[in-house]
């Protein structure tokens, strides 16, 4: 008699690649919105009468309740106690919600002009209010995809899995730079792109719900001794998260680097505008080449990081790059497109190198059953980041860079020199993060095909 030997969807390779296809889809339309004002910040300002000061407020909304409401840390803990697809789709209506408030605010049919709320326009503060609601979604939509990703590719292609969600999210992020202001000037409307953005978050939401019929044909082919492998979440599972040292050095690496990317590309079109003089309707594609690049260099990087290893020394590569990219754009060298289009693809080789390392590694330094309130409490850290450093750089521009008369209306010096000092703490951290992997045996160093 031939005895069945049960397989796991997930060992279909056709299975695995389908279900990070569809997660990875719901990703991109999120990450659109994300960085969907970028480039109408020049728009905002001269059509909304928004100032630096104003863009940098609703520009840091977006962290306020993940930190301050602790948002992201009680959405990794559903997500480890009610699953995947409850807490996926219900990240998804959040970012729909987000949107709807923010489309409403930035739209036409807004009617409280001349009204202060909190001390803020109201345009703003309602506009930044329904980006944070956007914000909690959106995060806790990242932190369900990445556990998704690690229940279908663990001990398999589990950084190229990762390199390649990130890469497609990344094409949000691009279409964002590089279409909003035409689409825009197209339909004379700044909320236009807005629009835009519901309507792929609408079809996000569907490509989620295909994702849940895949995860639940998952768990239909999972065997006992696999559900009994794995160990329910605790609460005090929290504090074994916070007192691992690894956990601290990859969750401050990400601070770190993180708000010197993200809150960079808040006012890289900007930069584009004043530094290099580059035309504004046009100003928006250098940075999207940053995004560009890293969709090709994030899966082609966590690929050697799965067959060679040596994430540690990637992170430590990529730590560097980044300051040297920062210096460039400080000093006042060679201020021509051409040459900050070359320095935008080296940040985007950086932006591939350390997150293709950094995201892969967490699961090799924290345990199946705690990751989805790791990854929580790591973005979580991350969104302090991503909060404060796009207000304090709209804070300085407005207090110490701008310029007087008919050229340029700041001098970006200051803020990138901010920039740079965020590299430098990154490289500080990997470079410990290494000595801690050593110490520990955590494996960082090693490949992660089995
Ligand atoms: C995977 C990682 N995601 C994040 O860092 C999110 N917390 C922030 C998403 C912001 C989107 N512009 C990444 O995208 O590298």
């Amino acid at each position: 008699m031939t005895e069945k030997i049960q397989k796991k969807l997930s060992d279909s390779k056709g299975a695995r690649w389908a279900a990070l296809a569809v997660v990875a889809f719901t990703m991109l339309c999120g990450y659109f919105l994300t960085d969907v004002m970028s480039p109408l910040k020049p728009m905002l300002e001269s059509e909304l009468l928004w100032s630096s000061t104003d863009y940098g407020i609703f520009t840091s909304a977006y962290g306020w309740f993940n930190v301050f409401l602790l948002m992201l840390i009680f959405g990794g803990m559903i997500l480890d106690k009610m699953g995947v697809r409850f807490t996926g789709f219900n990240a998804c209506l959040l970012m729909l919600v987000g949107c709807g408030i923010k489309y409403y605010a930035i739209s036409d049919y807004f009617a409280m002009d001349g009204l202060i709320i909190l001390g803020m326009k109201a345009q703003v503060a309602i506009a930044a209010f329904g980006y944070a609601i956007f914000g909690v979604g959106v995060e806790i939509a990242g932190i369900t995809v990445s556990k998704i990703i690690v229940k279908w590719f663990k001990g398999k292609e589990l950084a190229l899995a990762m390199g390649l969600e990130m890469a497609t999210a990344r094409i949000g992020t691009m279409l964002a730079m590089s279409v909003s202001v035409p689409f825009a000037k197209y339909f004379n409307s700044v909320s236009a792109p807005i629009l835009l953005c519901f309507i792929m978050l609408c079809i996000g939401l569907i490509a989620f719900i295909v994702y849940i019929f895949m995860d639940r044909k998952l768990d239909a082919s999972l065997t006992d001794a696999d559900k009994d492998a794995e160990e329910p979440f605790r609460v005090k599972d929290i504090f074994l998260i916070i007192t691992n040292k690894g956990f601290w050095l990859i969750a401050l690496l990400c601070v770190l680097f993180y708000s010197a990317v993200f809150p960079f590309l808040k006012y890289a079109t900007d930069l584009m505008v004043n530094k290099y003089a580059v035309d504004p309707e046009l100003a928006g594609i250098i940075p999207s080449l940053l995004p560009l690049g890293t969709l090709f260099l994030t899966p082609f990087f966590g690929n050697l990081y799965d067959r060679k290893g040596k994430g540690a020394t990637i992170m430590i590569i990529g730590a560097c790059m980044l300051i040297g990219v920062h210096l460039l754009f400080a000093l006042p060298l060679l201020n021509q497109w051409w040459f900050a289009t070359i320095i935008m693809i080296i940040l985007g080789v950086a932006f591939s190198l350390v997150p293709s390392a950094m995201w892969p590694s967490v699961p090799k330094i924290i345990p199946e059953n705690q990751l989805g309130t790791a990854y929580a409490l790591i973005f979580w850290v991350q969104n302090w980041g991503l909060m404060g450093v796009p207000a304090l750089i709209g804070w300085v521009l407005d207090r110490y860079c701008k310029l007087e008369g008919d050229g340029p209306a700041y001098d970006y010096t200051l803020p990138m020199i901010i920039f740079t000092g965020f590299g430098v703490l990154a490289l500080v951290v990997a470079l410990m993060l290494k000595a801690e992997d050593k110490k520990k045996g955590y494996g960082l160093e090693k490949p992660n095909i089995k």
